[in-house]
């Protein structure tokens, strides 16, 4: 009797994760961007420990255009943050490749300095996103994408979670 088909699965080649190539210097960005469908939409963040806020946020920002782009602090900058001695708990390269695999991030790149600002000026998104905890109007990143006809938007949280929430409970088991 014959049963179902079976997949030899042992003589697959196994190739890196494709979202790895989703990531890109800054410089990398920058020679790109040309080609970029508009509207290109850029955040930023630590995305520490990701949860539910952030991968909803992600979500509806990539919905305002025609790409995300999503810069994450390198782990000098994050560290000058002050969130914590020990933070942050992930590496820039987890952190980024955790963003890289979502279906909403179309390019993950970096930052070394306190803010985006330099890496906005030469990347000139069409509109930049942060969650709402910002007030965009306070940011120099919307006064500079504002210059260039751009503009900035703050979405709603729709899931309280954070990531220092997440780490106090954790701490407090
Ligand atoms: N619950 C949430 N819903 C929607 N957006 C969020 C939420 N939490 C954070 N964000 C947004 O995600 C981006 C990255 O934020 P961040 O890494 O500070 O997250 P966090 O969870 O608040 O972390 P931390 O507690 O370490 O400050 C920011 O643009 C922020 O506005
Ligand atoms: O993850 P966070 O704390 O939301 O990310 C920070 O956002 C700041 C924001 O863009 C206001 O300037 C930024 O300056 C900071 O470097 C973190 O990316």
């Amino acid at each position: 009797m014959q049963g179902p088909p079976v997949w030899r699965f042992a003589s697959f080649p196994i190739v890196p994760a494709s979202f790895e190539a989703k990531i890109l210097s800054p410089e990398a960005c920058v020679a790109a961007r040309a080609g970029w469908p508009r509207p290109v939409v850029f955040t930023n963040g630590v995305f520490d420990i990701l949860h539910r806020g952030h991968v909803s946020y992600l979500d509806e920002a990539a919905q305002l255009g025609a790409m995300l782009v999503v810069a994450v602090n390198t782990d000098a900058s994050a560290r000058r943050l002050g969130k914590g001695p020990d933070r942050p708990l992930n590496g820039q390269d987890d952190r980024a490749a955790l963003l890289a695999s979502l279906a909403s991030v179309d390019v993950v790149t970096w930052f070394d300095e306190d803010t985006p600002l330099e890496l906005i000026g030469r990347l000139r998104p069409d509109l930049i996103v942060k969650g709402g905890d910002y007030d965009m109007d306070k940011l120099a990143e919307t006064a500079l994408v504002r210059s260039w006809g751009g503009d900035a938007v703050a979405i709603d949280f729709e899931h309280d979670r954070s990531t220092t929430t997440l780490v106090q409970r954790i701490r407090a088991r």
